[in-house]
């Protein structure tokens, strides 16, 4: 992986189990599709503790280059172990179905 930017997303998404890229923080989520995937994973029983957040807002290489890493093309982002999960939308019908209570295994308290 020659981007810098690439690289450095790379390094994020392995160094946390769940990691959410979003806008703003899970505390204050600066957009309502942020909010609904803190939700999501609150709801799933991931402690807030446990999760990792990237706010795309406070860097803009990240916030374009995210979207090239997982090839999609929107905010928030759902990484579990090192895997693109989906957006907001998938996360719901994951949560839904129990695929993203599975998904979390370990990872959810
Ligand atoms: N349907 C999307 C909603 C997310 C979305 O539409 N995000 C937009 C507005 S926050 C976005 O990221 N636009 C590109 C950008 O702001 O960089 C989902 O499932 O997550
Ligand atoms: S910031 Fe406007 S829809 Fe997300």
């Amino acid at each position: 992986m020659s981007d810098p930017t690439q690289q450095r997303i790379d390094d994020l998404v392995k160094s946390s189990d769940v990691l959410l890229f979003m806008k703003g923080s899970a505390s204050f989520p600066m957009c309502g599709f942020s909010g609904r995937a803190v939700q999501i994973l609150k709801a799933c029983g991931v402690d807030p503790k446990a999760l990792s957040t990237v706010n795309v807002l406070d860097d803009p290489e990240i916030r374009q280059g995210i979207k090239t890493y997982s090839n999609w093309p929107t905010i928030p982002q759902l990484y579990v172990k090192g895997e693109f999960i989906g957006g907001s939308d998938i996360m719901m019908e994951m949560y839904e179905s129990g695929e993203l209570q599975k998904v979390l295994g370990g990872s959810a308290a």
